[in-house]
């Protein structure tokens, strides 16, 4: 049967869009003919200065459920998401029926004065929601500083630029998508500041269920598929997945590949920075990326990760 153009569901916001067209372009490079549709997610909304978050609402997939929504309702085929937006499981409808190839899974330091981290002044000001890059800037730097600055990359980059902080840490893989490099001086290695679990890679969501559509749109991006992505993604999701957190907890993950199999390093720190914890392991190509990243879970929660994950949460400046 002739298929209708494959739609595609996607935020709104810049680096959603430009991760969208970058899946619709190569769609299209291969034959398909390709649509997008924008959805605004509660998460975008929280985003907006002013906005309350509504009670019951812990954080966990909020920028992505008004997009499946779109799924089911069947408004769009197809969901392209940053993998560290979505939690470790997903409702037994959908699945992730492709991972392309990752990009640079590191955290930035973007600043313009200053070089590296080392070198900002005392008491700097960090422009940083995020507890986990909280947390482990304080293990490099005790005496540094957060500024609340959240929204969308060039919002951020704004926010540094009329000097309402010294420096952001972001993820490189958005600011090298929207070329938005120039003031990223340095990239952290994953044993300093260890990014969050599928940090840099793409989700290609769709229903779970087996029809002539969902066959036709599986297919159709079975060349995105990038093994040692999904290889890595999945041992640093079960990681946190046994940690029982979202993008909302100090806990690090990171796996790739290596000319005998996988190395991992994983890390959690106590939300004041004072106490880290740190477990690095190898494993063979033949091991399975679940029970890498539960075995790295159990090391954490055997050194005591679940009670740092408990400590006080620090001030804001
Ligand atoms: N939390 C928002 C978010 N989700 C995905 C990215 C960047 C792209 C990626 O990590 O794949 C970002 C921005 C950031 O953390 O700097």
């Amino acid at each position: 049967m002739k298929q209708t153009p494959i739609r595609i569901g996607s935020r709104g916001s810049q680096l959603a869009l430009w991760q969208a067209n970058h899946i619709s372009y190569a769609l299209r490079d291969a034959g398909y003919q390709t649509e997008i549709e924008i959805i605004r997610t509660t998460g975008d909304r929280m985003q907006q200065p002013g906005f309350v978050v509504p009670a019951g609402v812990d954080g966990k997939g909020i920028f992505i459920k008004e997009i499946e929504e779109a799924l089911e309702e069947g408004r769009i085929d197809l969901a392209v998401h940053s993998l560290k937006d979505l939690p470790t499981t997903l409702a037994p409808q959908f699945k992730i029926a492709a991972i392309p190839k990752r990009g640079d899974a590191r955290d930035v330091f973007v600043c313009e004065q200053y070089w590296a981290l080392h070198t900002l002044p005392d008491n700097a000001t960090v422009g940083t929601t995020s507890p986990r890059r909280r947390a482990q800037l304080l293990a490099l730097r005790p005496d540094l500083q957060f500024a609340e600055i959240r929204g969308n990359i060039d919002t951020r980059l704004k926010k540094l630029a009329e000097g309402k902080c010294d420096a952001l840490v972001l993820a490189a893989a958005g600011l090298d998508r929207l070329k938005r490099a120039e003031w990223v001086h340095q990239r952290f290695d994953p044993t300093e500041v260890c990014p969050a679990p599928g940090q840099g890679a793409l989700a290609l969501e769709m229903l779970a269920v087996e029809n002539e559509r969902t066959q036709y749109i599986a297919q159709s991006i079975g060349f995105f598929n990038h093994p040692h992505t999904r290889f890595s993604v999945e041992a640093e999701r079960a990681v946190l997945d046994v940690l029982g957190g979202g993008c909302s907890l100090p806990v690090g993950a990171y796996c790739e590949p290596t000319s005998e199999g996988f190395k991992m390093y994983a890390q959690v720190v106590a939300p004041d920075g004072d106490t880290m914890i740190q477990v690095e392991t190898e494993a063979s190509h033949s091991a399975d990326p679940i029970e890498l990243g539960q075995y790295v879970a159990g090391q954490l929660k055997e050194r005591g990760a679940l009670e740092l994950l408990v400590g006080p949460v620090p001030e804001l400046s």
